[in-house]
Parts: structure tokens; sequence; C-alpha cells
């Protein structure tokens, strides 16, 4: 991927469809032929221009703003040329041919290695350039994605805080406390004599120990910013007719699963997406758990046990209008039993007691340790309490102002940096540290760092990166 990093590349940068204004934006090097070719003339840099696009044959195309950027001042860094048209598919289609018309027209007039064929870009590839020419980092890179895939106002805005470099800042303060005491490290593995005694006076447990505190601090906002981009997946489990359809419409808002008194009602998976503070809940309505001769049910059963295993979180769904019946009590703890023996023991499970509607003064036992709420989905009853519930299992600290977007491979990262300090703490802590250990951890440490900014990263992960990245990014 690094080697195809300069040859000019083209792509439609505005969303498909119908639109005001639409934009083909061209990115390479020494591209002011292809402006001659496109525009008809040169164009002052960072100045719009209104004239006709013209196809080969001279004739308009459409009438628009011409853009040019000349590297490194420009999103890429290389030269960019934008195109701004009126934003309907077939102009924008008839425009991004034309440009790869001239491009290879230009090459085959000029035979000139520095314009190599104009080509269509690769998804994200735009952006990747930016990161190739050190306009931005890695996680910036990644906070554009997150910002155009941001789903909540939270998430935007988190997302356009990493965009700013406030996450970056974060790790390279981190980054240059752990060089400093590498240095200092390192500095003693040349004077073996005094060593402990240099790095006692250089106070390097306490420059640990400031470390790690930092550490936790931005792997804890990391945490909040990874939810806020990822959301979390909590499964509505129990019992037919205990009303699990019916929370799931409850907390969306819409009437998305069917709703009957017939138990065995909902068979496939029936999944939507909510917001709570701006925080994604991915919540996935499942069939009733019961013994049923009936195939389609028990394929329905076997897969909401799927979702269950896979679930962040599940919301349990007790009826209390059945309550008293000794066998829906007893078909409950069957349930319970399972729920132990699928889940990690650090999956939450929440009591939700349904239908308080229905009878107003019972309270249920409550199982020690564990969440519980009463509610009614159909009375919205006791909704705001369970939606608080939520956002606590989620580890949603709200406060959306210091938190910048994050991805899970941010907080892995920070996770495998905690890991080697934790090393290198134990060194130092040993009666007889061996120093090479240490000096090993905490270049470790330093490199699962740098992986969050891409200074050590592997062109696969990029690659990865990048080509999730919408086309024209
Ligand atoms: N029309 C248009 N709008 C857009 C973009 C674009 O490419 N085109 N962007 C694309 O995603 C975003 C803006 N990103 C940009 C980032 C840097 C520069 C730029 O020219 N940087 C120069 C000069 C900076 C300055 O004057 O302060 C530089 O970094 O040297 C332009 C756009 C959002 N809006
Ligand atoms: N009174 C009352 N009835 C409710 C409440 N929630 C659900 N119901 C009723 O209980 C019945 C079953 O509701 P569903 O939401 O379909 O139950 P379910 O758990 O999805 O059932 P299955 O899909 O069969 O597993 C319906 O008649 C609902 O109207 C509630 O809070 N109060
Ligand atoms: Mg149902």
């Amino acid at each position: 991927m690094l080697a195809r990093h300069h040859d000019p590349i083209v792509a439609i940068a505005t969303a498909p469809g119908r639109g005001a204004v639409g934009i083909v934006r061209v990115s390479g090097r020494g591209l002011d032929t292809l402006v001659q070719a496109l525009c008809g003339r040169a164009l002052k840099p960072r100045e719009a221009t209104y004239l006709p696009f013209r196809d080969a044959q001279g004739q308009a195309i459409d009438q628009g703003l011409a853009l040019f950027f000349p590297g490194p001042h420009s999103y890429t860094g290389e030269d960019v040329l934008e195109l701004q048209a009126h934003g309907g598919p077939v102009v924008l289609q008839l425009l991004l041919a034309r440009c790869l018309e001239a491009g290879a027209a230009l090459e085959a007039a000029t035979g000139q290695p520095c314009l190599p064929g104009l080509r269509v870009a690769q998804p994200g590839e735009f952006t990747e350039r930016a990161f190739l020419n050190d306009k931005i980092d890695l996680a910036q890179a990644e906070a554009i994605a997150d910002l155009i895939d941001a789903s909540t106002e939270a998430a935007a805005r988190s997302a356009s805080r990493s965009l700013t470099g406030a996450f970056s800042a974060e790790i390279h303060a981190l980054r240059d406390a752990l060089i400093h005491l590498r240095m200092l490290v390192e500095a003693t593995l040349d004077f073996p004599e005094e060593e402990i005694d240099f790095l006692r006076k250089a106070d390097a447990r306490g420059q640990l120990f400031q470390l790690e505190q930092t550490l936790a601090q931005v792997m804890q906002r990391a945490r909040q910013g990874a939810l806020l981009r990822e959301g979390i997946k909590v499964v509505i489990a129990g019992q037919p007719n205990a009303g699990k359809s019916s929370l799931l419409n409850a907390l969306a808002g819409a009437e998305l699963a069917i709703v009957t008194p017939i138990a065995g009602t909902t068979r496939d998976k029936v999944q939507e997406t909510i917001q709570i503070e701006g925080v994604p809940l991915h919540v996935i309505d499942t069939a009733g758990l019961r013994d049923s001769d009936d195939e389609v049910e028990r394929i329905g059963i076997a897969r909401a046990w799927d979702a269950i295993a896979a679930a962040d979180a599940v919301l349990f769904l007790h009826d209390l209008a059945r309550w008293d019946a000794f066998e829906y009590r007893a078909a409950d703890a069957d349930i319970e039993s399972a729920l132990g023996q699928k889940l990690l023991s650090s999956v939450p499970v929440i009591d939700v007691w349904n239908k308080v509607d229905c009878v107003p003064s019972a309270l249920p036992p409550q199982a020690a340790g564990r969440a519980a709420v009463h509610l009614s989905a159909r009375t919205g009853e006791g909704l705001d309490a369970l939606r608080r519930i939520l956002l606590e299992v989620a580890g949603w600290q709200s406060a959306p102002e210091g938190v910048y977007i994050a991805r899970a491979r941010h907080v892995q990262a920070l996770g495998s940096v905690q890991a080697h300090l934790a090393q290198a703490a134990a060194q130092l802590d040993a009666r007889g540290p061996a120093l090479d250990l240490l000096a090993e951890e905490l270049r470790l440490a330093q490199n699962a760092l740098s992986t969050i900014t891409g200074e050590f990263t592997s062109d696969d992960l990029l690659g990865v990166i990048f080509s999730s990245f919408c086309i024209g990014k």
C-alpha cells in the first residue's frame, strides 16, 4: 500500500444520489497540467473560480466552481483539484469520466513519469494520503470516519474532538513521559555498578507510577469514547408472553416487533438501535424461552440463546401477572440457571419485572448484587429507571465534554501498554531488578502506544482501517 501512494486519484467526494452540489476531487503530485486540461486555464490557489467543465469535444458538461489547493497545503498534502458541480448522479459520473479521460490523454501526450495514469480512488484513499503525508495521524484519520458514521450528536462531537487532535495529544504526552523514563533506564544499562542508586535518585518508580495514573485516566475516557462509537448489545430474554417484544417497542418508541397474547409470537430476532444520552444501544428482542415441539419455534429459541451468549448485557424479563404461579417461577429458575451457564460472570443481567400495571402492590424478590427494575411495557412506567440502569451497566459516566471518540483497538492498545507498565513496575519493585527486562517492557509499552497514532502500525492494519472508509473520503 505504501508503494502506490503518489499516483493521482479521483473520486466523487459527495454522497451518491441527488444533491444541490456535488464534488469530484482529484489528488496527486503536479496536477497543474491536468488543471489546465480540465478547466482550460490555470487556477489561483485556494480561490473558487466559476467556469464551464467541458468534455474532450469542448461541449460543456456543467458550469461550476473549480478549486485548486497546491500541495502540501491541502487535505491530502498533495495537489488537490475540486470540481464543484451540480449534484446529479449523471453529471458527476460524466465529470469523473472526463477527469479519467483527460488524465489518460495527458499521460499519452507527455509520457511524463511524474503523471502516471489518473485512476479512481480506493475507499479511504484520500484520507490515507493525508495520513501518509503527515497531515493527520492515524487516530485523527479514524476520527474522520467516525465523524461521518456518528449516529448520535454526542458521538459526532467527540469524533470532532479527536479529529482536532485532543486524543492524539494525550497519547503524545504519555509517549513523551515514557520516552523520558526509557532514557533513564537505558542510561543505567551502560553503568551497571551505579544502576539501582541512579534509578532511585531519579525517582524512576515515581515516574512510572505517575505514568500509570495518567494512562488509567486516558483509558477511562477512551472507553467512554469507544462506547459512544460502538454502543452495547442488550438482549431481552425471558419466557413467552413476558412482554419482551412490548419492551423493545416501548424503548424504541415504535411498533417494531409483533405483540400478541399468544405465547411464542416472536421467532426471529428483532434488533433496533436506540440511544440514551447519545450512547447507542443495540437492543435485541428474542423468542420466548421454553421447551417446544414446534420446529420453527425451536430454531427461534436456539437463536435467542446465541444472542444471549453474544450479549454485553441481558434484560431478564419476568411477568408479574403470573408470578404467583409455581410453574411460572420454576420455569424462570430454569432459565436463570441456563443463563448462568451461558454467560460470563462479567456480563450483567438485569431483572426486569414487567406488567406492574397488573399488580400494583407486588414486590417480588430481588436477587442480591443484581440490578432490578419494575416497569410496565404497556404504560411506560419505570422505563426511565431502566434507561438509567442501562447507562450504568454500559459504564457511561455522562461527561461528554471531555470524551474523545475512540475505537476498540485503541482501548486494547492502551490495555497492552498498561500490562507492559505493570511488568516494568514489578521489575522496579523486585529486590534485584533485571534492568534489561525493565527496558524491554518499556520499549514494548511505547510500541503499543504508538500503534494508536500510527507511528508503529502494520500495513495490514492500515489497509483494514482505510478500506472501511466510504468511497471518495
Ligand atoms: N470542499 C471541501 N470541503 C471539505 C473538505 C474538502 O476536501 N473539500 N474536507 C475534506 O475532508 C473537509 C475539510 N478538510 C480540509 C483539511 C485541510 C485543508 C487544507 O487546505 N489544509 C491546508 C491549509 C490549512 C490552512 O489554511 O490553515 C494545510 O493543511 O496546509 C482543506 C480541507 C471538510 N470540508
Ligand atoms: N398489562 C400489561 N400487559 C402487557 C405488558 N407488556 C406486555 N403485555 C402484554 O403481554 C402479552 C405478550 O406481550 P409480548 O410483548 O408479545 O410478549 P413476548 O415476551 O414478546 O412474547 P413472545 O414473543 O411470545 O415470547 C401481550 O398481550 C402484551 O400486550 C404490560 O406491561 N402490562
Ligand atoms: Mg415477542
